[in-house]
């Protein structure tokens, strides 16, 4: 086993979670999703199996209208009719119709919204105009003219779901189309396009699958409206002429009288079963998001850890540990103290993907994280910040943020409204892949305005204005950018435009979590002086994480080298090339060849900068501008 090397590197010895278990590929078990399965699988076993053993529900009998109980569980109707029997066959009916609608308006739906989406141009101004005039037209008139027109003995079952089915279907295309819209421009349909797939291969596997659970919830939907609406016309008489369906059951109990005798039998179950056949649903309803798309299947809370995993966890050791973390500041005041911190995904089996780790982050300084991908660096982030979502937890271990003005805050322990207002204000983030995070339909001012009027609603808008565009120019964006939308900018001024967000409100701390991964090697660069300028210019503490390490060999004052969710070395950056301690950072360094074919081109002079910052300085070339890797 590894053990971690270097000044304050985490204590414990790499352990693994669980190795075998399957991942779950059911939803969590909700409530919701239990109730509304059951309900509609007991309606929709009654409608198969009920008619078979229940019998002709025509069958006149000289008893009347006879109250539920002996042979007739639920009654009788005015011509001694057994209403448990028409209540099985009218279900059966009805579910008939409501499915073939569903399928059918969800069909008509997903080719004039997806297909008409996916294709553009004239195809889609075609598709488009129709399901326009088809919402316009009021739904259920035209289904009373419709089914009115149609001859009795030709209204069949599903003759009136091929009319329900047409009038219901433009609302959930016109939903279909935005959706294609949005996911025809997606990386990965414009990369399969380029792969030379063909459109009905793009529409059918790239796209489709991600409007699976709009899909789904809109044939719910129909069935639900299907059901509803087949009630109503059969209550007008104007339903299916060779099926029973529950509508016609109440317009049957409607002509009989049943409210006036009180046959409550009557009316009350075929009502009963339309709005539990409409509740099951809408309980699906709720679960299908989570059944389809499995970034949405939050697995259980993991079993809560003891807070620490350490063999000793004596108040002694913690005293002498903090002492330690305060002295690994090197001269410099500490602004973020992590200590002992666990995060675990929980799962099947649960990720362990935060161990134990102890980092200090000192006042201006630059911290670079490294590490493979997947060793932990952006959960220990997010973790930082609160900003860890489920299933991921964190089991043990603090945070500490010292203010400027001499106060500890305890970011475990901040309650939302806190969070929220410190978040920002005192540590700000630049998020992998920022590039794409600036809103599309809004324009850089009112973005970063945005943040100005939350964080601080006493700012006039003369004052917003000045800062928005001294914050622009800080990042070398020409201040006249501020009436740019995003897609007016190139990606290296978006990543400018998202680090001029980060610094809005004069943060003390900025977390930067690959902060020029998509960038050409020019712009990189480019970026990571500025920041290293405005660093020495504000004095703002960086966490910086690259898989880069001899970009950050060059940025960083102190290195913390991660592999499998531990700090395996932390150590002064000039310290971890010279001699690299752990044999994973012996690993990782010799993984990056300079051209020379020398370890890294770097010539670090290790003179503190200009602001006396003990940050390494640079000279000379890096592995990145000696060439490719
Ligand atoms: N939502 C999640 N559910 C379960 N496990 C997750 C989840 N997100 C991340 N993990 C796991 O946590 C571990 C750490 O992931 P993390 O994204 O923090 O790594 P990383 O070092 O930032 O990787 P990269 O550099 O590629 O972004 C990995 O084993 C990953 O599989």
């Amino acid at each position: 086993m590894d053990t971690p090397v270097g000044t304050t590197g985490a204590g414990a010895a790499p352990r693994r979670t669980g190795g075998g278990g399957r991942r779950s590929l059911l939803p969590r078990r909700s409530p919701e999703l239990g109730t509304g399965l059951g309900l509609v699988a007991a309606i929709v076993l009654f409608g198969i199996l009920g008619p078979p053993l229940t019998g002709d529900p025509g069958t006149v009998r000289d008893i009347g209208m006879t109250a539920p109980g002996g042979e007739f569980w639920l009654g009788t109707t005015q011509t001694g009719q057994d209403v448990f029997a028409q209540l099985a066959h009218s279900t059966r009916g009805s579910l008939q119709i409501g499915l073939l609608v569903g399928v059918l308006a969800t069909a008509l739906s997903a080719l004039f919204g997806v297909v008409g989406g996916y294709a553009g141009g004239a195809v889609d101004e075609g598709f488009s105009l129709f399901s326009n005039v088809m919402l316009v037209i009021p739904g259920l008139p035209l289904v009373i003219v419709i089914a009115g027109f149609v001859p009795v003995r030709q209204r069949g079952w599903w003759t009136i779901a091929v009319v329900l089915a047409i009038t219901g279907w433009a609302a959930s295309a016109r939903v279909l189309r935005a959706q294609t819209l949005s996911l025809r421009n997606r990386d990965y349909v414009a990369a399969a396009r380029v792969a030379g797939e063909k459109p009905w291969r793009i529409v059918s596997v790239e796209i489709f699958p991600n409007l699976l659970p709009l899909l789904a919830s809109q044939f719910v939907f129909a069935v639900i409206l299907a059901v509803l609406s087949e009630a109503g016309l059969s209550f007008l008489g104007l339903g299916a002429s060779n099926s029973e369906t529950l509508g016609k059951m109440l317009f049957h109990a409607q002509n009989g009288f049943a409210l006036q005798h009180e046959a409550w039998w009557w009316f009350g179950p075929p009502g009963l079963v339309i709005a539990l056949f409409g509740c099951g649903l809408a309980l699906i309803n709720f679960s299908i998001d989570e059944i389809i798309d499995p970034r949405l299947r939050t697995a259980p809370a993991p079993p809560r850890r003891t807070r620490r995993t350490r063999r000793d966890d004596t108040p002694a050791r913690r005293r002498r540990e903090r002492a330690a973390l305060r002295r690994d500041a090197a001269g410099r005041d500490a602004v973020l103290t992590v200590e002992g911190l666990n995060v675990v995904y929980g799962g099947e089996p649960p990720t362990h993907a935060v161990r134990d780790v102890s980092l200090t982050l000192g006042r201006g300084e630059i911290l670079g994280l490294a590490g493979e991908s997947g060793c932990g660096k952006t959960t220990l982030a997010y973790a930082v910040n609160r900003l860890h979502r489920p299933p991921a937890e964190v089991t043990g271990g603090s945070v500490v943020f010292h203010d400027r003005d001499g106060t500890d805050i305890d970011l475990l322990s901040l309650g939302d409204e806190e969070l929220r207002a410190f978040r920002w204000s005192k540590l700000s983030m630049v998020f992998q892949g920022a590039m794409n995070a600036l809103n599309p339909v809004s324009s850089v001012r009112a973005q970063l305005e945005d943040v100005l009027t939350t964080h601080r609603p006493g700012t006039s808008a003369v004052e917003r204005e000045e800062r928005c565009a001294e914050v622009l120019r800080l990042v070398g964006v020409d201040p006249r950018r501020l009436d740019s939308f995003p897609h007016e900018l190139s990606g290296g001024m978006r990543q400018r435009v998202m680090i001029a967000m980060a610094l809005l409100l004069d943060p003390q701390v900025m977390i930067m979590d690959e902060p020029t991964t998509a960038l050409d090697v020019v712009v990189q660069r480019g970026i990571l002086g500025e920041i290293l300028r405005l660093r020495d210019e504000l004095g703002f503490a960086v966490v910086l994480i690259t898989h880069d390490l001899p970009l950050l060999l060059e940025l960083s004052d102190r290195i913390a080298v991660m592999r499998d969710g531990e700090v395996v070395e932390y150590a002064a950056a000039e310290e971890l090339h010279r001699q690299p301690r752990h044999p994973y950072t012996r690993e990782l360094l010799d993984s990056f060849p300079s051209l020379t074919g020398e370890r890294g081109a770097f010539v670090r002079t290790g003179e503190a900068s200009a602001r006396g910052h003990t940050g390494t300085t640079v000279t000379g070339t890096t592995a990145k501008e000696a060439g490719p890797r």
